[in-house]
């Protein structure tokens, strides 16, 4: 008797922890924002009037808007962003920015966000995650609705090098931790730059990379300043290579951003351990690994552009571009 009513209390013990436990881990599993992404690209069914596009006639000739293994190349004229918008929005999607502001760099972070404010992802969720070894000296900035802003504490290390790699480190960390469970999309910015124009649905993509200012018109690929010294992990034969891409942009799904920032972590902790370092520090390491897995969309230097620069006549637009910067005073 005595064992049966035990028994028949730890049934009911039981049935009620299935009853907490399920709901609890349902929740728990199904809490995040970042949720499911459909793989097709509904378009509602309302009417939207736009030009038709025409399958003899490219909207740019004067630039690549594919490459060979069909990526898009997303220049000005390339896509309609009120149809974009109709697509994008309804998925109700939030976009992650991360940016470093460590040392004198914490100076760039409010024209940053102001001009962020303005261009980036107008009429989308938006978190900004600014890394940073000074949360004081980060200005206030009033942010639209749907718009947050995160300090993350990281330490400074001594050599802007240093500074500027083990950024792979600590985004790939903090994704882990919270950045997964908060958004869809992650772009990975420099902070010493600043929106001029629209940046909005047209750069999202599984993984994006962005070609560098400098070297888009190179006639060669012994032209692109990859890492030549065998002995590093970012080594690029002369024989090899699409495009020099910019340390300064990139971006992709969440899940593809973490894949993507431990991979470039690796090859440069394996850098460490042979004591090299490559020549331009992780966005060697960047190119090294585009080379074999290709980025699913490339963003044209409109959206990384150097204000040092004049503006030449295939750049209809300059989105976002690096300020002129004093490196010798910023960097000591
Ligand atoms: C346009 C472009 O593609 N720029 C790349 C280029 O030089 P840059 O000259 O643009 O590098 P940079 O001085 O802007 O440093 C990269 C970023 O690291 C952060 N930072 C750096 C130093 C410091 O003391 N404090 C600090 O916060 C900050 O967010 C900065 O924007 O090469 C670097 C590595 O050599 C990076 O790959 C940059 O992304
Ligand atoms: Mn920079």
């Amino acid at each position: 008797m005595g064992k049966k009513k035990c028994q028949n209390a730890a049934r009911c013990v039981l049935l009620g922890l299935c009853f907490i436990a399920m709901p609890l881990c349902t929740w728990l599993v199904f809490r995040s924002r970042a949720t499911y992404l459909p793989y097709y690209l509904p378009c509602p069914d309302r009417l939207l009037f736009y030009p038709r596009p025409k399958a003899l006639q490219q909207r740019r000739t004067d630039v690549l808007t594919l490459t060979p293994w069909l990526a898009p190349v997303v220049w000005e004229g390339t896509f309609d962003s009120d149809l974009l918008d109709s697509i994008y929005k309804p998925l109700n999607l939030t976009i992650g920015v991360t940016a470093f502001a460590v040392g004198k760099y914490t100076q760039f972070v409010g024209h940053f966000l102001e001009s962020a404010e303005k261009h980036f992802m107008i009429g989308y969720r938006v978190n900004y995650y600014i890394f940073t070894d000074d949360p004081p000296e980060i200005p206030f900035v009033q942010l639209q609705p749907g718009r947050s802003l995160s300090l993350i504490p990281i330490r400074k290390y001594q050599h802007w090098q240093e500074i500027s790699m083990r950024r792979m480190e600590a985004i790939n960390l903090h994704i882990s931790e919270t950045i997964h469970q908060e958004v869809n999309y992650l772009f990975c910015l420099d902070i010493d730059m600043v929106f001029h124009n629209s940046w909005g649905p047209e750069t999202l993509g599984e993984m994006v990379a962005a070609i560098h200012p400098g070297y888009y018109k190179a006639s060669s690929r012994e032209m692109f300043p990859y890492e030549r010294r065998k002995a590093s992990a970012a080594y690029v034969s002369s024989a090899e290579g699409d495009f020099y891409y910019g340390g300064a942009v990139f971006g992709g799904l969440v899940k593809n951003v973490y894949e993507f920032t431990r991979a470039c972590h690796m090859t440069i902790l394996a850098d460490k351990a042979n004591g090299i370092m490559a020549a331009w520090q992780e966005e060697s390491h960047l190119n090294r690994h585009f080379l074999s897995r290709k980025p699913s969309k490339l963003l044209s230097p409109e959206y990384l552009w150097d204000d040092r620069k004049p503006k030449p006549s295939e750049l209809r637009v300059i989105r976002f571009s690096t300020v002129s910067k004093k490196y010798k005073e910023l960097r000591d």
